[in-house]
C-alpha cells in the first residue's frame, strides 16, 4: 500500500527545517548507499552523525509517532533514524531497492532494523523545482509522486523506486525506513482499513455502540494474531 499522509509537519516546523537545511553541510549521497545503489545515486545527504540530522530527525520521528494516520498505517516497531537528502540540477537516484536490514547505531550493540516500509517526507514546495518525482514500481504499475512540502509518502520497502533528475531548483527531503509490528503488507493494509472504518463510525452520532465495541474487539484480536515478535 502507498499512502499519502498530509501535513506531517506544521508550517512553523517546515519553515524551521527549510532555513536550517539551506545552511547545512551537504555531503556526497553515496555515504549510505550499498554497492548497487551507489552506481545509481547522484545526490547529497547529511551525514548520519551530523547534529542537524539528529536534531531534525528527532522532530520527524516524534511527529510521525504522534500522527494517528501514520501510526495506524505503519504500526511502527522501530524507526531507523531519519536522513536528509537534496537533489540539485542534474542530480537523481536511478532505480534501486533499499537494503533489507539497516543497523541502528544509536543502540549498543547496533539494533538490526528490517525495512518493511520506506518514507519520504517532502520538504520543498513542488512548484520550486522541476523533475525530482519519486517513481515507485510495484505489481500494480508505476506511480510518480511529488507531494506538497510537509507531506509524507509511505510505501513498501520491497518496491523498486527512483527519483527523477531535477531540472530546475532543488528538491530537499527527509527519508527513512521502519520495521513494522506487522510484517505483511496485506495484513497491515486490512488492519488500516478496518481502523479507518471504525474511526468513521465513531464520528457518527447514531452508530450502535455494541457494534463499535465488537469491531474494536475484532481489530485488536487480528492485531494480536499478526503482530510479530
Ligand atoms: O529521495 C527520496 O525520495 C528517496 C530516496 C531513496 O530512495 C533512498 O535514499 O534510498
Ligand atoms: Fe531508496
Amino acid at each position: 500500500m502507498q499512502l499519502h499522509i498530509p501535513q506531517v509537519l506544521t508550517a512553523d516546523q517546515l519553515g524551521h527545517f527549510q532555513t536550517r537545511l539551506d545552511q547545512a553541510d551537504w555531503q556526497d549521497g553515496r555515504i549510505t548507499a550499498g554497492y548497487q545503489s551507489a552506481q545509481a545515486k547522484q545526490n547529497r545527504q547529511l551525514r548520519e552523525s551530523d547534529p542537524l540530522a539528529i536534531e531534525l530527525g528527532g522532530i520527524v520521528e516524534a511527529a510521525v509517532l504522534g500522527h494517528p494516520t501514520f501510526f495506524s498505517a505503519a504500526l511502527p516497531r522501530h524507526i531507523y533514524p531519519p536522513l536528509f537528502n537534496r537533489y540539485g540540477i542534474g542530480e537523481q537516484f536511478d532505480y534501486h531497492v533499499d537494503n533489507a536490514v539497516r543497523y541502528d547505531r544509536r543502540r549498543q550493540p547496533p539494533l538490526p532494523v528490517r525495512t518493511d516500509l520506506s518514507c519520504t517526507l517532502f520538504l520543498s514546495e513542488p512548484d520550486s523545482y522541476d523533475g525530482g518525482g519519486l517513481v515507485i514500481r510495484d505489481r500494480y504499475g508505476t506511480h510518480t509522486v511529488k507531494l506538497p512540502a510537509g507531506d509524507l509518502l509511505l510505501y513498501p520497502a520491497t518496491s523498486l523506486h527512483k527519483v527523477e533528475p531535477v531540472t530546475r531548483g532543488a528538491r530537499t527531503a527527509c527519508f527513512f525506513w521502519l520495521q513494522s509490528m506487522v510484517r505483511q503488507d496485506s495484513q497491515r493494509e486490512l488492519l488500516f482499513e478496518l481502523d479507518v472504518n471504525i474511526q468513521t463510525l465513531t464520528a457518527q452520532d447514531h452508530a450502535d455502540p455494541a457494534v463499535l465495541l465488537n469491531l474494536t474487539g475484532i481489530y485488536h484480536n487480528l492485531l494480536r494474531q499478526w503482530v510479530g515478535e
